[in-house]
């Protein structure tokens, strides 16, 4: 379960912790049947390439920046919460759609420097000249299929053009979907088929936001891991939102009081607020629909309890 796991893990060193990483990606991607030689790592019915899968994902490694939050481990643990999760599912969603969900997750973040869209915006960085929303994300997009069209690199490149064009499709849905900015009225169209009970999974649109709130579900997940895992997550996010918040200062600007390091005696009032606002109706959702995924609700409802401890000065 998700709390015994989380325990476990702090023990592994930093060295075999980067082993765990690249084997357990390899293992989150596919399982090769034993009758396919053994430069092929296969799913079901779509074989990736094993050097290309090996060349991607070490590009893709490269291409995350070494800042506090936002970089490849944040990456990883987005698609090991993906992987948990549909391994439970994995007859309602397609082979595709399944591929396309995991390496949106390692790539959903590429690139990034720390900080925030409201942030590249504000500042007119060139990112945001050339997107008008969802600055950031347009960018992981684009430099997933910069990775992909360098030599070697395209895993996806077995596939007819067609089917190529929509596991493309799927990637940059599932990547936009990342953008906060984009959640509420995802849920909110998710947790109304629920309300009416009308959810129909064989329903293009239904399942389309069904995913883009599984892909904010995974980005999310340290919301919904056991309490120290929260805390230290929380500590490192907060680190990367003071730098930004420094750096506002440094140009003149106000930053928001959640970047701003003056206000850290709020951290856990806003962190109460972040939950009660994103996640807990997040998970509380997703669990309706995966049964399974409860856990992450009751996580999430226990971090608020402890946030607003530390909050009201409880101990
Ligand atoms: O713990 C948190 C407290 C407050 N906010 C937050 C609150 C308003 C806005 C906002 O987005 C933006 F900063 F971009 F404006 C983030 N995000 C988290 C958080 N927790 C996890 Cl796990 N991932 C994030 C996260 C961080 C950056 C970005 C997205 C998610
Ligand atoms: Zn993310």
């Amino acid at each position: 379960n998700w709390g015994e796991k989380r325990k476990g893990y702090h023990a592994i060193t930093r060295s075999s912790e980067l082993f765990f990483r690249s084997v357990c990606l390899f293992l989150l991607l596919c399982t090769r049947p034993c009758n396919l030689p053994l430069n092929y790592v296969c799913t079901t019915q779509h074989c990736f390439d094993h050097e290309k899968l090996v060349r991607f994902t070490l590009s893709v490694r490269k291409n995350y920046h070494k800042v506090p939050y936002h970089n490849w481990w944040h990456a990883f643990n987005v698609a090991h919460c993906m992987y948990r999760m549909l391994d439970h599912e994995q007859e309602i969603f397609t082979e595709l759609e399944r591929q396309a969900l995991i390496i949106a997750c390692i790539c959903h973040d590429l690139d990034h420097r720390g900080y925030t869209n409201q942030f590249m915006v504000k500042y007119e960085t060139a990112l945001a000249s050339l997107y008008s929303t969802s600055v950031m994300e347009q960018h992981h997009f684009n430099q997933t299929v910069t990775i992909l069209q360098q030599d070697g690199h395209n895993i996806f490149d077995h596939l007819t053009s067609d089917v190529y064009k929509q596991v493309l499709g799927y990637i940059r849905h599932y990547i936009l979907a990342t953008d906060l900015a984009q959640f509420f009225s995802n849920h909110k169209q998710v947790t109304r088929f629920c309300a009416d009970q009308t959810f129909n999974i064989e329903n293009t649109y239904h399942r389309n936001k069904l995913q883009a709130i599984m892909m904010s579900a995974c980005d999310l997940s340290a919301c919904a891991k056991t309490w120290p895992v929260q805390k230290k997550t929380v500590e490192i996010i907060y680190e990367e939102f003071y730098a930004q918040g420094d750096l506002e200062k440094k140009k003149g600007g106000v930053p928001l009081p959640m970047m701003d390091r003056d206000n850290a005696h709020n951290l856990p009032k806003e962190q109460v607020n972040f939950l009660r606002i994103f996640c807990e109706p997040l998970y509380g959702t997703l669990a309706v629909i995966f049964p399974h995924l409860s856990p992450l609700l009751e996580n999430t409802k226990d971090n608020i309890h402890k946030w607003d401890n530390l909050a009201h000065g409880r101990p």
